[in-house]
């Protein structure tokens, strides 16, 4: 039936402008699949490796290819999965690129849900997956690697909690985009747009909790539902291994000042989530930081754990968050994103499925988050990459 008979790949545009890896799955019963690998900026030290798109393409040509092609079935996810990671051969997908593995492994998986006749988080999900829908966190400002000139402090994200369904939960992200960008008018601020579509404002990280604080309050008012908002520091990237110190704008800090300093922001602004506070080596001060504040807030790793159920293993024996970033290209495949969402919901890990700084109009994430019932997606405000997969969400609740 899902039989693959061919894997076409591609080298087409991302968001950023830089050629990514497009896959194409065709199976012998007609089955189509097609998805595209997204990219990232902020890249954790541990992630499967992305290669140059013509490389990757190449490789996987020549290696995975012809494991694929009358060999395994669309629907078998985990058989399409063994078969790149035996093709690749490496730990990280050095062979042929951790681009052109997910993009193979997404697109097989649509491939498997057009033979099933079915869409592709029914697919993923299976009869007995759950009926939440993911609240989704919202990029409104940000910096970091995502901008110049702009916040040291990578992402302040929206966090709609409160909202009763996905589609006033993606709505109100998007007023919140707007509120800053009124906030920012008034006070004659000019401010463009970093990769993700969040406003990157030459502001101090202190000037740029108090300006989200206001636009979230402003926003929840109208929409009469609980909007918070959280963070993604990206601190690995804020990390100076020599000094042990983390620099942030003009401020430096030591572990115990950057724990003391985060779990300050906790209480001050209500934080719902704190992504990536510490260093992608630091379990240690992840955990103090986990141990303070954990029990309010989402201590999530990125950099951290890097969808990787090994690395996200030490997180839950030193109890150092209690959330994991979910990147399906951090990893390599959907099998192994899955099998992450597992592990850390089996221990009581919040998973937050995730898009990357550099997207295209692929909607897979919206789907695994679905499928999988994660409580958060983290997929921008604006910006049609961004829009694909909130649209999406909108799509899929309309229809479940
Ligand atoms: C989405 C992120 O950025 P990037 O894709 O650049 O890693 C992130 O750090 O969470
Ligand atoms: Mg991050």
């Amino acid at each position: 039936m899902g039989l693959v008979e061919s894997v076409s790949l591609r080298s087409v545009l991302d968001s950023r402008g830089n050629p990514t890896v497009e896959a194409s799955v065709y199976t012998e019963s007609g089955g189509h699949g097609r998805a595209l690998a997204p990219s990232g900026a902020s890249t954790g030290e541990y992630e499967a490796i992305e290669l140059p798109a013509e490389e990757a393409i190449a490789a996987a040509r020549e290696h995975a290819v012809p494991r694929l092609e009358g060999r395994v079935f669309a629907g078998d996810q985990r058989e399409v999965d063994s078969a790149l990671r035996a093709a690749d051969g490496t730990d990280d997908f050095s062979q042929i690129g951790a681009n052109s593995a997910v993009a193979i492994s997404m697109a097989a998986a649509k491939a498997g849900a057009d033979v099933a006749g079915l869409p592709l988080y029914q697919h993923l999900g299976g009869a007995f997956r759950g009926r939440n829908f993911p609240v989704p966190l919202g990029n409104v400002v940000g910096g970091g690697e995502h901008a110049q000139e702009a916040t040291a402090i990578q992402e302040f994200l929206a966090a709609p909690v409160g909202a009763p369904n996905v589609r006033d939960a993606v709505f109100a992200n998007a007023a919140v985009h707007h509120e800053v960008s009124e906030i920012l008018e008034d006070r004659g601020i000019a401010a463009g747009l970093g990769d993700e579509g969040a406003w990157a404002p030459p502001l101090s990280d202190a000037d740029a909790l108090e300006l989200v604080a206001e636009a979230v309050e402003t926003v929840a008012d109208d929409f009469g539902f609980e909007v918070k908002f959280g963070l993604d520091m990206a601190a690995a990237e804020r990390y100076d291994a020599e000094s042990e110190t983390y620099v942030f704008g003009d401020e430096t800090r030591s572990t115990a000042e950057q724990v003391d300093y985060v779990a300050g922001l906790v209480d001050e602004y209500g934080l719902a989530y704190v992504e990536d506070p510490l260093d992608e080596d630091d379990y240690e001060g992840f955990a103090a930081l986990t141990e303070r504040v954990g029990d309010r807030t989402l201590v999530c790793g990125d950099d951290l754990f890097v969808t990787n159920t090994e690395r996200l293993r030490t997180g839950i024996e030193q109890d150092a968050a209690n959330s994991i970033l979910v990147k399906p290209n951090q990893i390599g495949t959907l099998t192994e994103a899955f099998d992450a969402i597992e592990l850390a919901v089996s221990n009581g890990y919040g998973p937050v499925v995730s898009h990357r700084s550099g997207e295209t109009e692929d909607t897979t994430i919206a789907h695994l988050a679905v499928a999988t019932d994660a409580p958060f997606i983290k997929t921008g405000t604006v910006g049609g990459e961004r829009t694909a997969k909130l649209n999406e969400l909108i799509r899929i609740a309309d229809e479940a």
